[in-house]
């Protein structure tokens, strides 16, 4: 018997982000939404890297936990920002989001996304690294860009898949990543757990 002819477990995305709702159905995989509650703090001696992966992890958990005895893999994802060994998640107000902006203004910089898989037994995970490069933002248009909503729910402060795309000059890496979840990388995580990709 093949993979193909395995009956896939359920998979369940331990998220409450509309893009990766939607980023997981472009790829033809079924899938139902666990809402989780991790909190989203990183400990002094966390990289950027082990941080976003730890976050992933915990979130995958915690709907993992959530499904108590039933058989499901649960997937968790997180993603941030990186400038000069910063990390840049989402802003708490204006100030924040126009002291991110500035700092990327004319730069480049990195957004990791890690993604991470349990069925309570076997642990998958991987991070992907994305460079991304903004071209010079002046404060006024940073200023009109918070007023128009988008920032406020996006590590960094801006959405590549939004108003923000204006300001991307060049990206290096996986654009699905920077939106929040690496398609290319998550199907091959998924295969791990026989769950294909293209169930149409
Ligand atoms: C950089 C960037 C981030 N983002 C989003 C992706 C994530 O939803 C968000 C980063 O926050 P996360 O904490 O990774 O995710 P979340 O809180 O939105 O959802 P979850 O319930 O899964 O924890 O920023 C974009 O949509 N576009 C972008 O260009």
């Amino acid at each position: 018997m093949n993979s193909s002819q395995v009956t896939p477990p359920p998979l369940y995305l331990a998220s409450g982000s509309p893009r990766r709702r939607e980023l997981l159905s472009q790829i033809g995989v079924r899938f139902e939404v666990l809402r989780v509650d991790v909190p989203e703090v990183r400990a002094a001696a966390e990289t950027p890297e082990s941080y976003v992966q730890r976050l992933a992890l915990d979130k995958a958990r915690a709907g993992r936990a959530r499904l108590a005895g039933q058989p499901g893999v649960v997937l968790g994802a997180d993603t941030l920002g990186v400038l000069d060994g910063e990390v840049l998640e989402k802003p708490h107000h204006r100030d924040d989001a126009h002291r991110m902006l500035s700092a990327m203004s004319g730069r480049e910089h990195t957004v990791l996304t890690a993604v991470a898989l349990t069925d309570g037994r076997l642990e998958a995970q991987a991070v992907v690294e994305t460079r991304v490069r903004f071209r010079t933002l002046d404060a006024g248009e940073i200023n009109r860009y918070w007023d128009t909503g988008e920032p406020v729910d996006k590590a960094g402060s801006y959405a590549i898949q939004g108003l923000g795309a204006v300001f991307v000059s060049r990206i290096q890496g996986s654009y699905s990543a920077v939106v929040g979840l690496p398609l290319e990388t998550t199907a091959q995580l998924l295969s791990q757990y026989n769950i294909p990709v293209w169930q149409v």
